[in-house]
């Protein structure tokens, strides 16, 4: 089995988190965050509510959001990991460790080789990074790939401080496998596994396909 993590993210209906939830994901996100994906947190709470994760553990996405927001939806859905995928700083980071003692996860919006860098400065405060593109004021979402060429950089400087590298962005399932030769610890997608903006179990069930596969090439 591979153990590659993978994270679906972006379940804007209950038909989607239902669907996320039969998947092999580890991850289920909800974006919280100005998004054609926004949820509002009473929805995700009520679904979440009817519908329990089970072993898989739940992910809110804030962009640039106040702390006391995050802690409030972290607690009425029962998150278990807060992802800031905008442009919180140290300081913010800081403060919000202070608040949540479940996971914190930070994107690193790939520039070039100083985003790679810039990771360090986090250290001690989260516990998982995860890279991605932004195109003008679109945080995530995309559906476009960062430079894959700059993933062992983030893979050492990552490994270095103990967390999980997550790589997000223009993953499906004609990318992966091209993703999947840089051993990245996890994967996070949000519009490779959508046909029409809804989620789509075909999808998900390939993209796994091509994960166990490569785990299994991986360790034979
Ligand atoms: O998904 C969004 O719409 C979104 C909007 C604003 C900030 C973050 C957002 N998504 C965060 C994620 O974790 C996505 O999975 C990640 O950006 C990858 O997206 P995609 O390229 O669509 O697979």
């Amino acid at each position: 089995m591979s153990n590659t993590l993978l994270k679906y993210c972006g379940n804007k209906t209950l038909l989607d988190y239902q669907i996320s939830l039969q998947s092999n994901a580890d991850y289920i996100g909800f974006v919280f965050a100005a998004s054609k994906r926004r949820v509002c947190p009473v929805n995700a709470s009520n679904w979440v509510e009817m519908n329990p994760p089970g072993k898989k553990k739940l992910v809110g996405v804030f962009v640039n959001q106040p702390i006391e927001e995050m802690i409030d939806t972290a607690q009425r859905v029962g998150l278990d990991v807060i992802q800031c995928h905008g442009d919180e700083n140290v300081d913010f980071m800081r403060r919000l460790r202070s608040r949540f003692t479940g996971e914190i996860w930070k994107v690193i919006h790939h520039k070039n080789e100083d985003s790679v860098y810039s990771l360090v400065a986090f250290q001690g405060l989260i516990t998982a990074v995860i890279v991605d593109k932004k195109i003008g004021n679109q945080y995530g979402g995309t559906g476009t790939s960062f430079d894959w060429s700059y993933i062992p950089a983030y893979l050492k400087v990552s490994k270095s401080l103990g967390i999980p590298c997550i790589i997000a962005g223009g993953v499906n399932d004609e990318t992966i496998n091209e993703l999947l030769f840089f051993q990245p610890d996890g994967v996070d997608i949000s519009t490779g596994i959508e046909s029409n903006f809804r989620k789509d179990k075909r999808k998900m069930t390939l993209i796994e396909s091509m994960v166990k596969n490569h785990g299994k090439q991986r360790t034979s």
